[in-house]
């Protein structure tokens, strides 16, 4: 019996990634840059034993249907390839959100199972090497395996696609990330299908891709500067990029809501009156609040009269990958 459990936490990305290069092989179109998060984690504990005929995947202690049993086995399937393995695995996944309005990230999700069974299978993984294991999950799942600040370089192939720490001089501890959790939210379109769907048929894709990589220098420059106003300028201005290129996709679409769109104006509104803020968004109607963790306080009093207490969750910088036990 093999068994392994970590702690992998959530990341929400300064630098967006959207597209792919190689669908299978989940290799990005750009580099992309993020922060990994304290408030949302996922532990995962995998189990390899003779015992088992079949894979079993439980979410939150309810057994999950063959559908989504079948992708943990696609993805185990390449964690028994590197040991040489032919057992059978029990996946227990344990989701902790502050918030029921589904939160959860596929990112600490799959960073845990690629964690979890790398462990299990006593693997040794460099950290490089598990993000070019949980990337093969799901691309941000990669910057996962980094506590703070990571990258996510594109690569051209499996072997040169994973994401690799920044250092930051514990700049990422003076930052704070508010959620605004939005509860007019529509069925949402996943990350997967809409970045598929616009790399294949929106008209302002290819302007997106131009700009990303003097985006990600500005991000660079800001953080090894500590330069919070420019690095909150160019969040905010590649999440509105990339948000804008689904509007031009067929069929368009778009994430946001109207309880985004008033998230959005009422931090444009606390930043002109003077309290540095910038908003990011990715696959779903919620808002991401980047503010210095000195000013933290002074915006959550700016939302409370504007959003119920329960839609707002604060979160810092969070750790790399914990390995809970083997
Ligand atoms: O996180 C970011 O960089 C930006 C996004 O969150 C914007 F929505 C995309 C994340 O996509 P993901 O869920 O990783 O897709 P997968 O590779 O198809 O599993």
């Amino acid at each position: 019996m093999f068994s392994g459990k970590v702690r992998a936490y959530t990341n929400i990305a300064l630098i967006k990634y959207w597209g792919k290069e190689n669908q299978e092989l989940i290799i990005p179109m750009n580099n992309s840059l993020s922060l990994t998060l304290d408030a949302f984690y996922t532990e995962t504990q995998v189990l390899f034993s003779k015992d088992l005929t079949e894979d079993q995947f439980y979410l939150d202690n309810q057994l999950q249907d063959s559908k989504a049993t079948l992708k943990v086995s696609r993805f185990l399937d390449l964690a028994r390839k590197k040991a040489d393995c032919t057992l059978y695995a029990t996946v227990r996944s344990q989701n902790f959100v502050p918030t029921a309005a589904g939160l959860a990230s596929s990112a600490s999700g799959l960073a845990a199972l690629a964690g979890a069974a790398s462990a299990a299978l006593k693997l040794d993984l460099s950290s490089e090497e598990l993000s070019r294991l949980a990337r093969r999950g799901s691309g941000s799942a990669c910057r996962s395996i980094y506590g703070g600040f990571s990258e996510w370089q594109k690569g051209t192939s499996d072997e040169t696609s994973y994401a690799v720490g920044i250092a930051s001089d514990g700049f990422e501890d003076q930052l704070s990330m508010i959620f605004v959790v939005v509860n007019d939210a529509q069925k949402d379109i996943s990350s997967r299908d809409g970045m598929q769907r616009t790399v294949e048929t929106s008209a302002f894709y290819g302007g997106w891709l131009q700009t990303v990589p003097q985006d990600l220098a500005k991000a660079r420059k800001a953080i090894a500067e500590k330069d919070f106003i420019a690095l909150g300028e160019v969040t905010e201005a590649s999440a509105l990029k990339m948000h804008g290129t689904t509007l031009a996709a067929t069929p368009p679409f778009t994430y946001w809501s109207a309880e985004s769109m008033k998230a959005m104006n009422l931090v444009r509104q606390i930043r002109n009156d003077g309290l540095p803020c910038y908003f990011t968004m990715d696959a779903g109607p919620n808002v991401k609040i980047l503010v210095e963790r000195k000013n933290e306080e002074a915006l959550l009093n700016a939302l409370r009269d504007q959003f119920d207490a329960q839609q707002v969750v604060v979160a810092h910088t969070g750790p790399a990958i914990e390995i809970l036990s083997e």
